[in-house]
C-alpha cells in the first residue's frame, strides 16, 4: 500500500501526465478528471468552506464535495424544473476523463427545502431554497474502489489549473489519510435551551391539526418542532460524524456547508433510488420507541405492526408514492405489509416501493412528483403544505426537505433530511415531527419527537 506522501506525489504525477487531454479551451461546460485512489476513507475529511457529504456505512458508500466548480439556485413552485433545465444543458457539456478506468465519474449534488416557498418565519437557513452544486473536487468511495474527480469549469488555463488541483491535493490527501477522531470518553453535558413551540403551544398545534382532520379538511399532517442545544465548547463535525456513522450504520450520514451553518443528519429515508429504468422509494410513518429488554422491545413492534393508527398513516404515504409514481412509471410493487425498522432510539413501519421508469424520467421530475410525501408533510399535499406554513410556529428550513446525488446522467438518489440539526459553533437545533391522524395524542406524539430527537442529541454528546 502507498503511504500518504507518495499517494500525493503519485496522484500529482497522473494529474500533470493527463491535464493536456483535457479540452481547456472549449467555451463553456465543465471538464472533470477521474483519479483513481489506492485507498478510500470510510468518511470524508472535514475541511474549512463549502462542502457536503453522504456516508452510508452498511453499504460502504461515500460520496463527498468540496468547492464550487459550478452551482445553479431556485426557488420557488417550479424550482426543480429550473434546476432540471440547468442540468440538462450541464449534461450535454460535461466532459469527463477517466484516467484510470475506474468506471466512476464527477457528480452533483442535489438538494432543497422543504417548502419552495420563501420563509415567513424565523430561524431561516443559510443554504439556498434549492441548490444544485458541481464540486471542484469530489471524493467517491464505493466498498474498495474510490477516485478523486477534479472539476473545471471551462475554458480554463493550463497552468492556472494545474496549480489550483494540485493545491487541491495537497489539502485532501493529508487529510484523508487522518486516524478517525477519538470521541470523548464520556458523553458531554448539553444544555437545553428551549423548544419552539413549547410543550403546551405543541398540544394546541395537535389538537388544531385534528380539528383539521375531524373536519375532513385534512387527512393527515405532520407537525414538527425544534429544540435548541448548547454545549460548552464547538462542535467538532468530524468526530459527530464519525459517531453517526458508529451510532446508525443503516442510515445515511449527511452534512452539508456552505458558510458557517453545517446541516448534518443520519436519515434512514430515501425519497428515490433511481438506478437505470428502476426506482426505488422508501414508505416510512408509523413510530414506536425501542426498549432495552428484548422482550419489551419485540413488543413495542408487535403493537406498531397491529396499530390500526400507525397502518393508516402508513397506508396514505404508500397511496400517495403509488399515485406520484403513477405519472412516471408501471409495475408499481409495494409489500403486501409493511416491516419494522429498527433504529437505535426508535422503530417504524417502512415498505420499500419499486417501480419500473417511463424513457426520460430524471431525478428532478421523480423529486418533483414524490416530495413532500405525507411521510413528512400530509395529506391531501397542498392542503396540508397550505396548512403547515400558517399553524406550525417554526420555518423548517432544509429538515423534511431533501439531498443526494445526481450523476452526469442525470439519475441518483435524495434522501429526505431527518434526524437532523443546524449546528452553528456551540449551538445546535434539531428538528423532528410526527404525523398527525385521527386518533394521534398530543402527549404521546411529544414524545415520539423526543425519541426521534435523541438520534442526533446522543451523537452531539460525543462531538
Ligand atoms: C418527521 C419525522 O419522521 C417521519 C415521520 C414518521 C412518523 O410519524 O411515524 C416516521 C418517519 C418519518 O417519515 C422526523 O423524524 O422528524
Amino acid at each position: 500500500m502507498l503511504a500518504p506522501t507518495e499517494t500525493l506525489e503519485h496522484l500529482k504525477g497522473r494529474l500533470a501526465e493527463a491535464i493536456g487531454l483535457l479540452p481547456l479551451r472549449r467555451p463553456n461546460g465543465l471538464a472533470s478528471l477521474v483519479l483513481e485512489l489506492p485507498r478510500v476513507p470510510a468518511l470524508a475529511p472535514v475541511l474549512p468552506g463549502p462542502q457536503f457529504q453522504f456516508a452510508h456505512r452498511d453499504s460502504n458508500r461515500l460520496h463527498a464535495g468540496y468547492g464550487v466548480a459550478a452551482e445553479w439556485q431556485a426557488e420557488g413552485p417550479s424550482r426543480l424544473a429550473t434546476l432540471r433545465g440547468e442540468a440538462q444543458i450541464l449534461r450535454s457539456e460535461w466532459y469527463q476523463l477517466d484516467v484510470d478506468e475506474t468506471g466512476l465519474q464527477g457528480f452533483a449534488m442535489l438538494g432543497f427545502a422543504a417548502s419552495p416557498l420563501s420563509p415567513t418565519k424565523q430561524g431561516a437557513e443559510e443554504l439556498p431554497n434549492a441548490l444544485l452544486w458541481v464540486p471542484e473536487v469530489a471524493l467517491h468511495g464505493h466498498r474498495n474502489q474510490g477516485a478523486l474527480v477534479l472539476t473545471t469549469a471551462l475554458p480554463t488555463s493550463r497552468d492556472g489549473l494545474l496549480n489550483r488541483w494540485g493545491a487541491w491535493l495537497d489539502r485532501i490527501v493529508p487529510a484523508m489519510t487522518n486516524p478517525q477522531p477519538t470521541p470523548p470518553r464520556a458523553p458531554i453535558a448539553l444544555k437545553r435551551r428551549g423548544n419552539q413551540p413549547e410543550i403546551a403551544a405543541w398540544e394546541q398545534l395537535v389538537e388544531a391539526a385534528l380539528a383539521e382532520i375531524a373536519e375532513g379538511r385534512l387527512e393527515k399532517t405532520v407537525v414538527s418542532r425544534r429544540l435548541r442545544l448548547a454545549a460548552d465548547h464547538p462542535f467538532q463535525l468530524d468526530r459527530l460524524m464519525a459517531t453517526l456513522g458508529e451510532l446508525f450504520p443503516s442510515c445515511q450520514v449527511v452534512h452539508l456547508r456552505r458558510e458557517e451553518t453545517s446541516f448534518v443528519a443520519a436519515t434512514p429515508e430515501r425519497l428515490l433510488t433511481q438506478r437505470g429504468d428502476e426506482v426505488e422509494v422508501d414508505a416510512i410513518a408509523g413510530t414506536v420507541a425501542r426498549a432495552a429488554d428484548p422482550e419489551r422491545d419485540a413488543e413495542l413492534a408487535e403493537a406498531l405492526r397491529a396499530s390500526s393508527k400507525d397502518r393508516h398513516e402508513h397506508g396514505l404515504v404508500i397511496a400517495a408514492v403509488r399515485e406520484a409514481l403513477s405519472h412516471c412509471a408501471e409495475q408499481i410493487r409495494v409489500p403486501t405489509s409493511p416491516t419494522i425498522m429498527q433504529l437505535r432510539n426508535a422503530q417504524h413501519l417502512w415498505s420499500r416501493v419499486r417501480a419500473k421508469l417511463h424513457p426520460d424520467v430524471d431525478v428532478f421530475r421523480l423529486a418533483e412528483l414524490l416530495h413532500p410525501t405525507p411521510a413528512t408533510n400530509g395529506e391531501p399535499r397542498a392542503a396540508a403544505s397550505a396548512w403547515l406554513r400558517h399553524a406550525e410556529p417554526l420555518e423548517r428550513g432544509w429538515y423534511t426537505g431533501a439531498a443526494g446525488i445526481v450523476t452526469p446522467e442525470l439519475t441518483g438518489e435524495l434522501w429526505v433530511l431527518l434526524r437532523c440539526a443546524r449546528l452553528q459553533e456551540k449551538t445546535a437545533d434539531l428538528y423532528a415531527g410526527a404525523g398527525i391522524v385521527a386518533g394521534s395524542d398530543p402527549l404521546c406524539e411529544w414524545q415520539e419527537t423526543e425519541d426521534k430527537l435523541a438520534a442526533m442529541l446522543t451523537a452531539l454528546q460525543f462531538a
